[in-house]
Protein backbone atom coordinates (compact mmCIF):
# COMPACT_ATOMS: atom_id res chain seq x y z
CA UNK A 1 0.00 0.00 0.00
CA UNK A 2 1.25 3.44 -1.00
CA UNK A 3 1.79 6.13 1.54
CA UNK A 4 -0.20 4.14 3.81
CA UNK A 5 -1.82 5.14 7.62
CA UNK A 6 -0.90 2.51 9.96
CA UNK A 7 -2.82 2.58 13.15
CA UNK A 8 -2.55 0.25 15.73
CA UNK A 9 -1.04 -2.31 13.39
CA UNK A 10 -3.47 -2.01 10.51
CA UNK A 11 -3.01 -0.14 6.95
CA UNK A 12 -5.12 2.18 5.69
CA UNK A 13 -5.01 4.16 2.37
CA UNK A 14 -7.79 6.83 3.14
CA UNK A 15 -6.97 9.50 5.55
CA UNK A 16 -10.23 10.72 6.14
CA UNK A 17 -12.11 9.55 9.17
CA UNK A 18 -15.79 10.32 9.32
CA UNK A 19 -18.62 10.44 12.28
CA UNK A 20 -22.11 8.68 12.02
CA UNK A 21 -24.22 11.62 13.35
CA UNK A 22 -26.51 14.11 12.27
CA UNK A 23 -27.48 12.67 8.76
CA UNK A 24 -30.72 12.95 7.72
CA UNK A 25 -31.07 8.51 8.05
CA UNK A 26 -29.09 6.11 7.95
CA UNK A 27 -29.26 5.96 3.64
CA UNK A 28 -27.66 9.90 3.64
CA UNK A 29 -24.86 8.33 5.95
CA UNK A 30 -24.02 6.06 3.96
CA UNK A 31 -24.30 7.70 0.98
CA UNK A 32 -21.51 10.27 2.49
CA UNK A 33 -19.42 7.46 3.83
CA UNK A 34 -19.18 5.70 0.33
CA UNK A 35 -18.39 9.62 -1.26
CA UNK A 36 -15.53 9.97 1.38
CA UNK A 37 -13.76 6.86 -0.01
CA UNK A 38 -13.22 6.91 4.42
CA UNK A 39 -12.15 3.08 5.67
CA UNK A 40 -12.52 4.16 9.53
CA UNK A 41 -16.16 5.02 10.42
CA UNK A 42 -16.74 6.51 13.77
CA UNK A 43 -20.06 5.69 15.96
CA UNK A 44 -20.95 7.32 19.25
CA UNK A 45 -22.16 3.93 21.15
CA UNK A 46 -24.80 5.95 23.19
CA UNK A 47 -26.58 7.48 19.92
CA UNK A 48 -26.46 5.46 17.13
CA UNK A 49 -28.06 1.79 17.11
CA UNK A 50 -25.68 -1.22 16.22
CA UNK A 51 -27.70 -3.55 17.87
CA UNK A 52 -28.28 -2.84 21.13
CA UNK A 53 -31.59 -1.10 20.81
CA UNK A 54 -33.96 -4.08 19.63
CA UNK A 55 -36.33 -3.24 16.74
CA UNK A 56 -34.97 -0.04 15.85
CA UNK A 57 -33.08 1.25 12.57
CA UNK A 58 -29.40 -0.52 13.07
CA UNK A 59 -26.49 1.43 10.81
CA UNK A 60 -24.73 -2.02 10.19
CA UNK A 61 -27.41 -3.33 7.89
CA UNK A 62 -27.15 0.26 5.29
CA UNK A 63 -23.08 -0.14 5.52
CA UNK A 64 -21.48 -2.87 3.18
CA UNK A 65 -20.07 -5.92 5.08
CA UNK A 66 -16.36 -5.36 6.00
CA UNK A 67 -15.61 -2.46 3.96
CA UNK A 68 -15.09 -0.04 7.45
CA UNK A 69 -13.08 -0.58 10.16
CA UNK A 70 -15.87 0.68 13.12
CA UNK A 71 -14.43 3.16 15.64
CA UNK A 72 -16.54 3.26 18.64
CA UNK A 73 -16.54 6.47 20.53
CA UNK A 74 -17.51 7.27 23.95
CA UNK A 75 -19.30 10.75 22.92
CA UNK A 76 -21.88 12.15 25.49
CA UNK A 77 -19.29 10.35 28.48
CA UNK A 78 -17.96 12.97 31.31
CA UNK A 79 -16.11 10.98 33.03
CA UNK A 80 -13.95 7.88 33.17
CA UNK A 81 -16.00 5.56 34.35
CA UNK A 82 -18.28 6.15 31.69
CA UNK A 83 -16.18 6.26 28.96
CA UNK A 84 -14.26 3.20 29.91
CA UNK A 85 -18.08 1.32 30.48
CA UNK A 86 -19.26 2.33 27.23
CA UNK A 87 -16.06 1.03 25.65
CA UNK A 88 -16.47 -2.31 27.19
CA UNK A 89 -19.97 -2.65 26.41
CA UNK A 90 -18.99 -1.51 22.54
CA UNK A 91 -16.10 -4.33 22.62
CA UNK A 92 -19.25 -6.97 23.62
CA UNK A 93 -21.05 -5.95 21.02
CA UNK A 94 -18.69 -5.71 18.00
CA UNK A 95 -17.24 -9.46 18.90
CA UNK A 96 -13.98 -8.47 20.85
CA UNK A 97 -13.52 -5.42 18.93
CA UNK A 98 -10.39 -3.15 19.95
CA UNK A 99 -9.98 -0.07 18.05
CA UNK A 100 -11.85 2.84 20.08
CA UNK A 101 -12.15 6.63 20.05
CA UNK A 102 -12.02 7.70 23.56
CA UNK A 103 -13.06 11.59 24.26
CA UNK A 104 -14.09 12.52 27.83
CA UNK A 105 -16.13 15.97 27.76
CA UNK A 106 -15.77 18.59 30.42
CA UNK A 107 -18.63 20.95 29.61
CA UNK A 108 -22.27 20.45 27.63
CA UNK A 109 -21.87 23.60 26.61
CA UNK A 110 -18.82 24.03 24.34
CA UNK A 111 -17.59 19.84 24.63
CA UNK A 112 -14.03 21.02 25.76
CA UNK A 113 -12.54 17.26 26.92
CA UNK A 114 -11.62 17.16 30.34
CA UNK A 115 -8.27 15.94 29.97
CA UNK A 116 -7.70 14.92 34.00
CA UNK A 117 -10.69 12.27 33.31
CA UNK A 118 -9.17 11.68 29.32
CA UNK A 119 -5.97 10.40 30.70
CA UNK A 120 -7.33 8.08 33.69
CA UNK A 121 -9.77 6.54 31.03
CA UNK A 122 -6.88 6.05 28.54
CA UNK A 123 -4.75 4.33 31.44
CA UNK A 124 -7.62 1.84 31.64
CA UNK A 125 -8.32 0.86 28.62
CA UNK A 126 -4.71 0.85 27.44
CA UNK A 127 -4.05 -1.38 30.23
CA UNK A 128 -7.38 -3.61 29.56
CA UNK A 129 -5.72 -3.98 25.77
CA UNK A 130 -8.14 -1.52 23.90
CA UNK A 131 -6.33 0.26 21.03
CA UNK A 132 -6.93 3.96 22.09
CA UNK A 133 -7.51 6.87 19.99
CA UNK A 134 -7.75 9.58 21.93
CA UNK A 135 -9.56 12.44 21.72
CA UNK A 136 -7.75 15.94 23.02
CA UNK A 137 -7.21 19.61 23.76
CA UNK A 138 -4.47 20.88 21.54
CA UNK A 139 -1.86 20.93 24.24
CA UNK A 140 1.44 19.50 23.66
CA UNK A 141 1.96 18.15 27.71
CA UNK A 142 -1.81 16.27 27.32
CA UNK A 143 -0.82 14.82 23.49
CA UNK A 144 2.54 13.40 25.42
CA UNK A 145 0.79 12.11 28.23
CA UNK A 146 -1.57 10.41 26.55
CA UNK A 147 1.16 8.74 23.82
CA UNK A 148 3.32 7.70 26.85
CA UNK A 149 0.43 5.87 28.22
CA UNK A 150 -0.02 4.16 25.46
CA UNK A 151 -2.56 5.92 23.18
CA UNK A 152 -2.35 4.65 19.21
CA UNK A 153 -3.19 7.46 18.01
CA UNK A 154 -3.39 11.46 18.94
CA UNK A 155 -6.32 13.55 18.37
CA UNK A 156 -6.10 17.03 19.27
CA UNK A 157 -9.33 19.18 18.39
CA UNK A 158 -8.99 21.58 15.56
CA UNK A 159 -12.00 24.07 17.50
CA UNK A 160 -14.91 23.07 19.09
CA UNK A 161 -17.10 19.97 18.38
CA UNK A 162 -19.95 20.96 15.40
CA UNK A 163 -18.28 24.64 15.37
CA UNK A 164 -17.26 24.02 11.90
CA UNK A 165 -14.78 27.28 12.96
CA UNK A 166 -11.83 25.12 11.72
CA UNK A 167 -8.52 25.28 12.85
CA UNK A 168 -8.03 27.72 15.62
CA UNK A 169 -4.11 27.24 16.90
CA UNK A 170 -1.88 25.56 13.89
CA UNK A 171 0.80 26.62 16.16
CA UNK A 172 -0.03 24.15 18.83
CA UNK A 173 -1.28 21.48 15.97
CA UNK A 174 2.71 21.88 15.05
CA UNK A 175 3.77 21.08 18.40
CA UNK A 176 1.74 18.09 19.11
CA UNK A 177 3.26 16.54 15.51
CA UNK A 178 6.56 17.49 15.71
CA UNK A 179 6.99 15.32 18.72
CA UNK A 180 4.55 12.66 18.66
CA UNK A 181 6.13 9.10 17.19
CA UNK A 182 2.02 8.07 16.57
CA UNK A 183 -0.36 9.08 14.07
CA UNK A 184 -1.84 12.49 14.84
CA UNK A 185 -5.57 13.03 13.26
CA UNK A 186 -7.61 16.21 13.77
CA UNK A 187 -10.40 16.05 15.34
CA UNK A 188 -13.06 18.55 15.76
CA UNK A 189 -14.10 21.82 13.91
CA UNK A 190 -13.38 21.20 10.72
CA UNK A 191 -15.81 23.14 8.34
CA UNK A 192 -15.05 22.80 5.19
CA UNK A 193 -12.67 21.13 2.59
CA UNK A 194 -9.81 24.19 3.23
CA UNK A 195 -9.64 23.50 6.89
CA UNK A 196 -8.77 19.37 6.45
CA UNK A 197 -6.59 20.56 3.49
CA UNK A 198 -4.72 22.54 5.98
CA UNK A 199 -4.42 20.31 8.49
CA UNK A 200 -2.73 17.65 6.40
CA UNK A 201 -0.78 20.46 5.11
CA UNK A 202 0.88 21.03 8.96
CA UNK A 203 1.33 17.41 8.72
CA UNK A 204 -1.10 15.93 10.43
CA UNK A 205 -1.50 12.16 9.46
CA UNK A 206 -5.71 12.14 9.39
CA UNK A 207 -8.54 14.20 10.09
CA UNK A 208 -11.54 13.40 11.60
CA UNK A 209 -15.04 14.71 11.14
CA UNK A 210 -18.71 15.02 11.35
CA UNK A 211 -20.73 17.96 11.09
CA UNK A 212 -18.86 19.74 8.22
CA UNK A 213 -20.47 16.89 5.92
CA UNK A 214 -23.33 15.76 7.82
CA UNK A 215 -24.69 19.19 8.35
CA UNK A 216 -23.70 20.64 4.19
CA UNK A 217 -26.59 21.36 2.19
CA UNK A 218 -25.35 18.28 0.26
CA UNK A 219 -23.65 15.74 2.48
CA UNK A 220 -22.84 13.31 -0.20
CA UNK A 221 -20.83 16.28 -2.22
CA UNK A 222 -19.47 17.70 0.81
CA UNK A 223 -18.01 14.15 1.33
CA UNK A 224 -16.42 13.50 -1.97
CA UNK A 225 -14.65 17.51 -1.23
CA UNK A 226 -13.29 16.63 1.79
CA UNK A 227 -12.04 13.53 0.44
CA UNK A 228 -9.69 15.20 -1.85
CA UNK A 229 -9.19 17.97 0.18
CA UNK A 230 -7.18 15.30 2.68
CA UNK A 231 -5.62 13.90 -0.98
CA UNK A 232 -4.37 17.40 -1.69
CA UNK A 233 -3.15 18.53 1.57
CA UNK A 234 -1.27 15.15 1.87
CA UNK A 235 0.33 15.82 -1.23
CA UNK A 236 1.10 19.27 -0.73
CA UNK A 237 2.64 18.06 2.62
CA UNK A 238 4.95 15.49 1.21
CA UNK A 239 6.08 17.73 -1.67
CA UNK A 240 7.31 19.95 0.58
CA UNK A 241 6.03 24.06 0.61
CA UNK A 242 8.14 26.80 -0.67
CA UNK A 243 9.71 28.59 1.60
CA UNK A 244 7.63 31.29 2.57
CA UNK A 245 8.57 35.29 2.01
CA UNK A 246 6.74 38.20 4.18
CA UNK A 247 5.64 41.06 1.80
CA UNK A 248 9.10 40.58 -0.73
CA UNK A 249 8.17 39.46 -4.51
CA UNK A 250 10.04 37.06 -6.26
CA UNK A 251 9.64 37.43 -10.26
CA UNK A 252 8.67 33.88 -11.42
CA UNK A 253 10.28 34.16 -14.54
CA UNK A 254 14.28 33.92 -14.52
CA UNK A 255 16.12 37.10 -15.20
CA UNK A 256 19.47 35.90 -16.71
CA UNK A 257 19.28 36.04 -20.48
CA UNK A 258 16.60 38.58 -20.29
CA UNK A 259 16.63 40.90 -23.32
CA UNK A 260 16.29 44.13 -21.72
CA UNK A 261 15.93 47.89 -23.38
CA UNK A 262 17.14 48.81 -20.11
CA UNK A 263 20.82 50.00 -19.61
CA UNK A 264 23.55 49.75 -17.18
C1 LIG B 1 -17.96 12.13 15.48
C2 LIG B 1 -17.10 12.49 16.58
O1 LIG B 1 -16.34 11.71 17.06
C3 LIG B 1 -17.18 13.88 17.09
O2 LIG B 1 -17.23 13.90 18.47
C4 LIG B 1 -15.97 14.55 16.56
O3 LIG B 1 -15.22 15.11 17.49
C5 LIG B 1 -16.25 15.32 15.33
O4 LIG B 1 -16.47 16.69 15.49
P1 LIG B 1 -17.11 17.54 14.29
O5 LIG B 1 -18.53 17.17 14.24
O6 LIG B 1 -16.87 18.97 14.67
O7 LIG B 1 -16.38 17.15 13.04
Amino acid sequence: MQDALTIAGKSYQSRLLVGTGKYRDFQQTADALDASGCEIVTVAIRRVNLGQTAGEPNLLDFLPKNRYTLLPNTAGCYSADDAVRTLRLARELLDDHRLVKLEVLGDPNNLYPNMRETLKAAETLVKEGFDVMVYTSDDPIAARELEQIGCCAIMPLASLIGSGMGILNPWNLQLIIEQAKVPVLVDAGVGTASDAAIGMELGCDGVLMNTAIAAAQDPVRMARAMKLAVEAGREAHLAGRMPRRFYSATPSSPLEGVISSRKG
